[in-house]
């Protein structure tokens, strides 16, 4: 496992993905982590990866990956790894991640395959990384055994719950919330991913499954343990009514959601300014814990009419921070607001880096 340096020595399933490249960018020359291996599809296995991946990325192809030979997501390839990150194309990650587990490997998934066993974390790491908790508990029952997965949310349910968290724990619980997100394409990921002639000077009001995973894993990342700490207590719909509408729009990276929402307290309704100021002072644990890629500022508050917008906002705190904007009382619920999150770094691959962080400093792996 991990070598004289301290670093952990880290592999990428889907490493060929939309998600599996940001992964490759933000492992390169990371401090916690040594980048060792690349699965992907049998049509990838045995190639170098500059020769296997399609790079889409604006950066450069890290030259640590470039040579890199791909393999199958087979566990003995991935033997020596204290973490393995998935952004596997869901129709195979289900099998392959289960198998990893088996194999006593440590999972942080993209997939959706295993969001919904009620004994795994679904973590954003600038939100909920007390639920990592769990697996302190489970450590000390099964031993070494079996590894464990920590399941990474719904990249437009990330950017939802960032500045919800905060509000929750200053003013209490919501009852109602309303999302209407604009979606980049690159969350349709590369194969096939989203067709020009459909997207170009268009706007697509469906994505599959999007507006559940939502309204469902909502209510997972803002709920408590149950008593005995080994499984999540699921918000209900009368605690919480979530409901959203998903629409695909030609922007290449960061989501954009038009949110409204209600405080449960009806007495003790905020002002604008103490929403805003509350956003403005929140600080996430994992930059108390001193995890290298938390943002400085979790939650940037813009006070500009036309903002947040992805082109110019979605790069905030390297693309780890979220940003609000039009914070303003609704005539319906208390509030609405405009939040933007890059669905691939904060939506994706970085808080899977990000959660390894956290589960490093709280010495899970
Ligand atoms: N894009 C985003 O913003 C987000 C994506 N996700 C989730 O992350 C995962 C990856 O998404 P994305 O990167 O967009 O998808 P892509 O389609 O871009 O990449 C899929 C990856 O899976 C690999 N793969 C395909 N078939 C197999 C197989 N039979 N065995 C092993 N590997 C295989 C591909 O390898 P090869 O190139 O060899 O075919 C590729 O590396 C999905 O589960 C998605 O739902 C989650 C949040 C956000
Ligand atoms: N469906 C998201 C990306 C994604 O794959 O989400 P999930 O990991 O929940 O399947 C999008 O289209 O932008």
């Amino acid at each position: 496992m991990s070598g004289s340096t301290n670093k952990k020595i880290v592999g990428v399933l889907g490493a060929t993905g939309s998600v599996g490249q940001r992964f490759i960018l933000l492992l390169s020359n990371h401090p916690d982590f040594d980048l060792k291996v690349l699965g992907a599809s049998p049509r990838s296995a045995g190639k170098k990866y500059i020769d296997a991946a399609n790079w889409k990325q604006t950066d450069l192809l890290p030259s640590n990956a470039a040579d890199i030979v791909v393999v199958e997501c087979k566990p003995e390839h991935f033997a020596d790894c204290d973490v393995v990150f998935s952004g596997l194309d869901a129709d195979y990650a289900g099998s392959i991640e289960q198998d990893f587990i088996n194999n006593g490997l440590n999972i942080v998934s993209n997939a959706k395959n295993h969001r919904r066993l009620p004994d795994v974390p679904l973590v954003v790491p600038i939100v909920n990384p007390d639920h990592l908790d769990i697996l302190k508990n489970r450590k000390a029952t099964q031993g070494k055994k079996k590894g464990f997965i920590v399941c990474i949310s719904n990249c437009s349910t990330a950017g939802l719950v960032a500045p919800l968290k905060p509000l929750v724990e200053k003013f209490g619980p919501l009852d109602i919330l309303t999302t209407t997100t604009l979606q980049a394409i690159s969350g349709a990921g590369f194969s096939p991913g989203v067709p020009g002639i459909d997207i170009l000077d268009n706007i697509v009001p469906y994505i599959g499954g999007e507006e559940d995973k939502i309204e469902w894993e909502t209510k997972k990342i803002l709920c408590p343990l149950n008593a005995n700490k080994n499984e999540f207590d699921l918000l209900t719909n009368d605690e919480l009514k979530v409901s959203a509408q998903c629409n695909r729009v030609p922007v290449s990276d960061g989501h954009t959601e038009c949110v409204a929402l209600r405080f449960k307290d009806r007495k003790n309704v905020p002002s604008v300014e103490q929403v805003k100021n509350c956003l403005k002072e929140y600080v996430c644990d994992a930059y108390k814990l001193g995890c290298h890629s938390a943002p400085k500022q979790t939650i940037h508050v813009l006070e500009q009419n036309d903002r947040p917008q992805p082109r110019l906002d979605r790069n905030r705190d390297n693309g780890y921070g979220v940003s609000v904007g039009r914070v303003r009382e609704d005539p319906v619920l208390d509030f609405k607001m405009v939040i933007l999150s890059h669905n691939t770094i904060i939506g994706a691959a970085g808080s899977g880096v990000l959660i390894a962080e956290i589960l490093k400093a709280k010495g899970l792996i």
